[in-house]
């Protein structure tokens, strides 16, 4: 049965919201869509306390949309990404990032955060970003609750590729408050710097800045925060392994024998921190012609899967390398908020990391 877009629409419209008058009248709704038997749409939200007010009115639509007939799945993300307003606009939070750690004993966790998947490369290039925020996407649509933690030191790419251009607010100077991105909870060190500044933390400086973005920032109830590290194997994995009861880690390589040589020595480090590696995806796999439909191997193929066996460790699955994927991170959009290809990959990626308990 084909299903009416101006009647599923209109079934939500009258949801009462947070502060008064109907989801209809508030105009929040985006990207309004019906494919078969998914409605998909965005609430659109100011900041991240409005988007924790708002998971009632999700609920509400989602249970409303389900009781339509011919209607099997729906899809709410819901977005925080302006700046401006409680949220401190395009300056950095008032607080002192990069101070000196607190004495710990060992390892802690994040209140809220089932589980801490740190996201790592041997080499620089190789999708490591880009994989971490479509995997965050995949898992969103799949219904977990999931947060992005960028800790890439020296080149924070995770605004950019999520479309976030605001900055979280601090009001009391102690606590964070993180950003809403495409129905993630997003958190990059590059929101606590001014544009153009470089980061010159080393040793116990980044050992108490990651500490900060760990235990600071108001993560609320996640099921998985994944941490999108710097490439190699450098202060802030032994400061996050160090701080943070890690679940685990995903290494993601190209199928080309540099970066697996690399790959190897990320693995051989998280073995030293004691911190089990999960799995490896190999990025830029296939490259399917747009015009002719050939298909081509750049970076050759199957190399990934070839060093998991090897190393007796999970291979995971494998993405294309396509355009749109580039595109997608550049815009803000990543293409696993789409359908195609890569979208399906990563839908199977986040599939098969939540059947296997992993996220
Ligand atoms: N599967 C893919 N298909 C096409 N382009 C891709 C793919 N994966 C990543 N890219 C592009 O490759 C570039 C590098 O990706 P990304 O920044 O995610 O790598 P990284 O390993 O995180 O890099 P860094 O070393 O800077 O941390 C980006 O421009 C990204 O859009």
């Amino acid at each position: 049965m084909s299903i009416d877009d101006q009647v599923a629409l209109g079934s939500i419209s009258q949801i009462a919201i947070p502060g008064g008058g109907t989801l209809g009248q508030a105009d929040l709704i985006r990207a309004f869509s019906v494919e078969d038997t998914t409605v998909r749409f965005v609430l659109e939200l100011k900041d991240a306390e409005q988007a924790r007010a708002f998971e009632p009115v999700e609920a509400e639509a989602r249970r409303i949309l389900l009781a339509l007939p011919g209607v099997e799945q729906v899809s709410i993300v819901r977005t925080a990404q302006s700046g401006g307003g409680a949220r401190g606009g395009d300056q950095p939070p008032q607080m002192k990032l990069g101070r000196h750690p607190k004495p710990q004993a060992g390892p802690q966790q994040i209140p809220g955060v089932s589980r801490i998947i740190a996201i790592g490369s041997g080499k620089g290039g190789v999708g490591k970003s880009t994989v971490t925020s479509n995997l965050a996407v995949a898992m969103a649509r799949a219904g977990r609750r999931v947060g992005i933690l960028d800790a890439d030191i020296h080149g924070p790419s995770q605004p950019r590729m999520m479309g976030a251009s605001g900055r979280p607010a601090s009001p009391d100077g102690q606590r964070i408050e993180p950003l809403q991105a495409h129905g993630v909870t997003l958190m990059s060190i590059g929101f606590m710097l001014n544009e153009g500044e470089a980061v010159v933390w080393r040793g116990p400086m980044l050992m108490g800045a990651m500490q900060q973005m760990l235990q600071q920032v108001n993560w609320g109830e996640l099921d998985i925060l994944l941490i999108d590290l710097p490439p190699g194997t450098g202060d802030v994995q032994l400061s996050l392994c160090q701080k943070a009861a890690v679940t685990g880690a995903l290494i993601v390589s190209t199928p080309q024998d540099v970066a697996l040589l690399d790959a190897r020595r990320a693995i051989d480090m998280f073995g030293k921190l004691k911190t089990p590696v999960l799995g490896l995806i190999e990025n830029m796999s296939t490259y399917i012609c747009p015009n002719c439909g050939h298909e081509a191997h750049p970076f050759g193929h199957g190399g990934v899967a070839t060093e998991a066996k090897a190393l007796d460790l999970p291979f995971l699955g494998e993405i294309p390398l396509e355009l749109e994927v580039r595109l997608g991170g550049d815009a803000g959009q990543p293409v696993a908020l789409g359908d195609g290809a890569v979208s399906q990959a990563y839908a199977r990626l986040a599939d098969r990391l939540i059947k296997g308990g992993m996220a």
